[in-house]
């Protein structure tokens, strides 16, 4: 005899299914629910992880009470259900909690919430986090049922007694009119489940299922037919036919509870359940539908499975054009590195440049998230779009400062506050005249398609656009984006806000065109004949100086063995090991002349920004640079490699001991001539090149030809510019956008680098940039003494300037350095946590060099630790310093300080 009853309905349910599991959230999802197969275990696990990872999930969670946030979904029967998005929070508290297991009529709860109830049967402990992500928990209400017998007889009265033994809630129709009118009910509709008596021959079973299935919100609703043993026994077709209507489980009449009871339980675990869960994925959809955020939804083969109205919009189609297509013929821009992260699971974030159906590309910024819901590779993939430029919502905001500290030194204030510029009837003007100019740049035309935009489009939306054409407006898409800083903490806010206040200025790029990255030898012949006094290497100099390249560098020691000239002594090795020389095809002595004079412009009497500083820079460059070296990297070239240690060797060079915004409130002439943009980085690089070029005895540029001259000259202005702070977020976040942000991608830098960067010169620049700023500030990663020491000195020097700014009555740039008041602790906190740790953890993330992010890890415990001690003055440091010295804990083995 053909097939059993539970293949034939199960068969006939996974037909259901599929029909119902349409990704589409309206009140008759028959219409569109052939175009996606959805695989609903998947779709309900990635429905778990859209609700939490939803760049709006604060959103979400905040509004979880407002009107917003309820999303209507036809559910079971045609009332409208609502589904509230509850906080993860909330939802997680709740769980465990009883629920009165009978809740009936009148107080009936949502079949779609999403907190699980406690009359499931055999509920099996839910693991409510894999470690990554929590999980949803299927909803599990108490099922109520519509119990459809003509007359009462011993089926009927097993068939109530089973629903009643499995707590299932009862309605009665002894006739179909009633029972379609009893299921289309607003209040008490919409049933989970339908027992229909299909014995009997007078009634039309086959049409009423049909009826049923055809009334609103039956789509979740199981139904079931109980027939007679003869109907499966004969080879007859009708039992097909009434699974073709819509029925989704034919079974044997039996007057036994028992039989009837398992039965039913098999339809709850196997039917009812996966329709609440697919219910509630589709709740997930239709509110996915709503939010702001822009989000595409791909399978393992990155074929569009979804996107929402937003995505509709930006790409300008709709969801029928799009859904099946691979996500490549959308994106015109090279997405390997999209692809090869998300391929290990890993997160992506990165800008992309999309293709849109009758505009031009947009470029977006793409937050992409794997997602495994079955094994361990990726089978969905969630990508959440935002217009380039407009996500500073990613980034964190800036911290206002609580009273402006004199004119140009107080933290920007308001500067998200948005003012629209223009009229509308202005901005077009502009527009227009601009667009008749034969120039057009790229935001130019940003703007204008904005502004068409706009024309078309809602008050509330305009606003929006207005707000993005005004982020737009401003200089420097990439100005600093900084971490609050948390206003019980003035020293750090004081520092950062010293560090970062200023205008942001243009750097100068540096490319290269592909066939210039050997260096070739110079025309003129090299000048030996200066007269440049030889300095002789004493032997403890030499011997100190054969760990040039080791992280914990006696750096001091140098200092004192050279009577204050370690640049000299440090840089001629480290030139000589980098082979130097040669790349610039220059005498040592030419090189050496020009570190005497570049180290005798340096201040002796600044306590941090001296010669010293300079050699620890130098020789920061030179560990990161032999790091890239033995990892085989190819990723500097030997001009680069001697370009960074000249750019490091003078980065400070003539520096006064005041900082760029004393010298703006001094009037001072760098100042002027600089127009209070970039003062000292700009003056320290202009140095660089008046000195070298001023005397041919120092110029180790002499023997390069024009064009590589002008190469190395804009790479070197490049990175002394970069040493800048008030652009560190800016350089910081470009640089992760491109090499990810943390020790994980260490192993695709390796595997990615040789064959996606040399050529390209944009993030060659990255580096050079992150690799002098690291370098620069590589202070509070180096062992505790030299740590200490350096936090020592740079408080030294700030309190010099705020005694200075006291004294002559100026603004006083940073109040908090007041050397009578001043917790040096603090401020190291605060400088680690805001400026050094990201920086230093993306670094090595790309270098590999993770004894910077464990000595830096160190010394931070270190400064709270002397926080709470209250080591915080000069004196308490130097008494602090007595004892590190004596424990001579830089000598200890990382391991042994952990
Ligand atoms: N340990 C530190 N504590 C506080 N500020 C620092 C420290 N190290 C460096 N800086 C600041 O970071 C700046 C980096 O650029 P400059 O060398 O011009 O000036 C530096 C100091 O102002």
């Amino acid at each position: 005899m053909g097939c059993s009853p539970s293949i034939l309905s199960s068969l006939s349910n996974n037909h259901n299914n599929r029909k119902d599991s349409g990704l589409y959230c309206s009140n008759n999802s028959d219409t569109n629910s052939n175009k996606i197969d959805a695989h609903n275990e998947t779709n309900t696990a990635l429905a778990n992880q859209i609700l939490v990872q939803s760049s709006n999930k604060d959103v979400l969670e905040k509004d979880c009470v407002k009107k917003d946030s309820i999303v209507s979904v036809s559910g079971f029967g045609h009332i409208t259900h609502n589904f509230t998005i509850i906080p993860s929070s909330i939802r997680r508290a709740t769980i465990g909690t009883s629920a009165p297991s009978n809740s009936r009529l009148g107080h009936r709860k949502s079949s779609l919430a999403l907190t699980p109830e406690e009359d499931c049967p055999v509920e099996p402990t839910i693991k409510l986090h894999d470690g990554k992500y929590p999980y949803l928990i299927p909803p599990n209400p108490s099922v109520r049922a519509l119990i459809v017998f003509y007359k009462d007889d011993q089926v009927s009265d097993a068939v109530l007694r089973s629903c009643e033994r499995l707590n299932i809630e009862i309605t009665r129709a002894k006739s179909t009119d009633s029972a379609l009118e009893l299921f289309q009910s607003p209040l008490n509709g919409g049933h989970h489940l339908v027992i229909v008596d299909g014995r009997c021959k007078n009634t039309d079973v086959e049409s009423f299922g049909r009826s049923l299935r055809s009334s609103k919100g039956s789509q979740y609703t199981i139904m079931v037919c109980v027939v007679k043993k003869s109907v499966f026994e004969k080879d007859d077709t009708s039992i097909l036919s009434l699974l073709d209507v819509g029925y989704n489980r034919c079974i044997i009449e039996s007057p036994h509870v028992s039989i009837l009871s398992s039965e039913l339980r098999q339809i709850q675990h196997s039917l009812i359940r996966p329709q609440n869960v697919i219910a509630t994925q589709q709740a997930l959809y239709a509110a996915l539908h709503r939010v702001k955020d822009t989000v595409i939804i791909t399978d393992d083969a990155l074929r569009i499975q979804y996107m929402n109205k937003q995505a509709e919009r930006i790409l300008g189609m709709k969801i029928d054009e799009v859904v099946g297509r691979p996500l490549h013929d959308f994106i015109n821009s090279d997405a390997s590195v999209l692809l090869s992260q998300t391929n290990r699971l890993r997160e992506f974030d990165g800008t992309l440049s999309f293709t849109r159906k009758v505009q031009d590309p947009i470029l977006l910024h793409v937050r992409a998230y794997p997602v495994a819901c079955l094994g361990k590779s990726t089978t969905h993939l969630i990508l959440s779009l935002q217009a380039s430029g407009s996500h500073e919502m990613g980034l964190p905001s800036i911290p206002q400062a609580k009273e402006p500290r004199g004119s140009l030194h107080s933290i920007r204030r308001g500067s998200f506050d948005i003012r629209s510029i223009a009229s509308d009837g202005l901005r077009r003007t502009s527009l227009a005249k601009l667009s008749s100019l034969p120039l057009e740049a790229p935001i130019t035309k940003v703007l204008s398609l904005l502004t068409q935009v706009q024309e078309n489009c809602s008050s509330d939306e305009a606003r929006l656009l207005d707000r993005v054409m005004d982020f737009l407006k401003r200089e420097g898409l990439y100005s600093p984006q900084i971490k609050e800083i948390r206003p019980e903490d003035p020293v750090a806010t004081d520092l950062i806000g010293a560090l970062l206040t200023q205008g942001p200025t243009n750097v100068v790029s540096s490319r290269r065109s592909s066939n210039e990255s050997i260096i070739r030898s110079g025309s003129r012949q090299s000048s030996t004949s200066a007269s440049v006094p030889k300095i002789k290497m004493p032997t403890h100099v030499s011997e100190l100086l054969e760990c040039a390249l080791d992280w914990d560098f006696e750096i001091f020691r140098l200092e004192e063995l050279t009577e204050k000239h370690p640049l000299v002594y440090l840089g001629t090795e480290l030139f000589r090991r980098f082979d130097v020389y040669n790349t610039f095809n220059c005498d040592e002595t030419t090189f050496r002349s020009w570190l005497i004079v570049i180290e005798s412009h340096y201040h002796i009497v600044n306590t941090y920004h001296n010669s010293t500083h300079a050699a620890d820079v130098m020789q920061a460059t030179a560990c990161y640079l032999q790091q890239l070296a033995n990892r085989d990297l190819k990723i500097m070239d030997r001009l680069d490699e001697a370009t960074a240690l000249i750019a490091s060797a003078a980065h400070d060079v003539d520096h006064p001991g005041r900082s760029s915004a004393y010298l703006c409130n001094s009037d001072n002439q760098l100042a002027i001539l600089y127009n209070d943009v970039c003062v000292l980085e700009s003056h320290h690089a202009a140095t660089t090149f008046r000195l070298t070029l001023s005397d041919e005895k120092i110029n180790i540029f002499k023997n390069l030809d024009r064009d590589m001259y002008k190469l190395a000259r804009s790479i070197i202005i490049d990175m002394i510019l970069a040493t800048e702070m008030t652009r560190h977020f800016e350089h910081l976040a470009k640089f992760v956008s491109v090499f990810g942000n943390d020790a994980e991608n260490k192993d695709i830098v390796i595997k990615k680098y040789p064959l996606k960067l040399p050529n390209d010169e944009d993030n060659q620049m990255l580096i050079r940039r992150m690799l002098i700023k690291c370098s620069d500030v590589s202070n509070p990663t180096r062992p505790l003494k030299f740590c200490v020491e350096w936090a020592r000195r740079i408080a030294e020097e700030y309190f010099i300037q705020t005694d200075d700014e006291k004294r002559k009555g100026m603004p006083i740039v940073m109040p908090m350095f007041d050397r009578a008041t001043c917790s040096i602790s603090k401020s190291q906190i605060g400088f680690i946590e805001f400026i050094i740790q990201d920086m230093m953890n993306a670094w090595d993330g790309f270098i590999d060099m993770p004894e910077l992010v464990q000595y830096m890890q160190y010394n931070y415990t270190q400064w709270k630790l002397f926080e709470e001690q209250g080591i915080n003055t000069l004196n308490d440091i130097k008494r602090k310093q007595m004892s590190i010295t004596n424990a001579n804990l830089s000598s200890m083995k990382l391991d042994e300080m952990m």
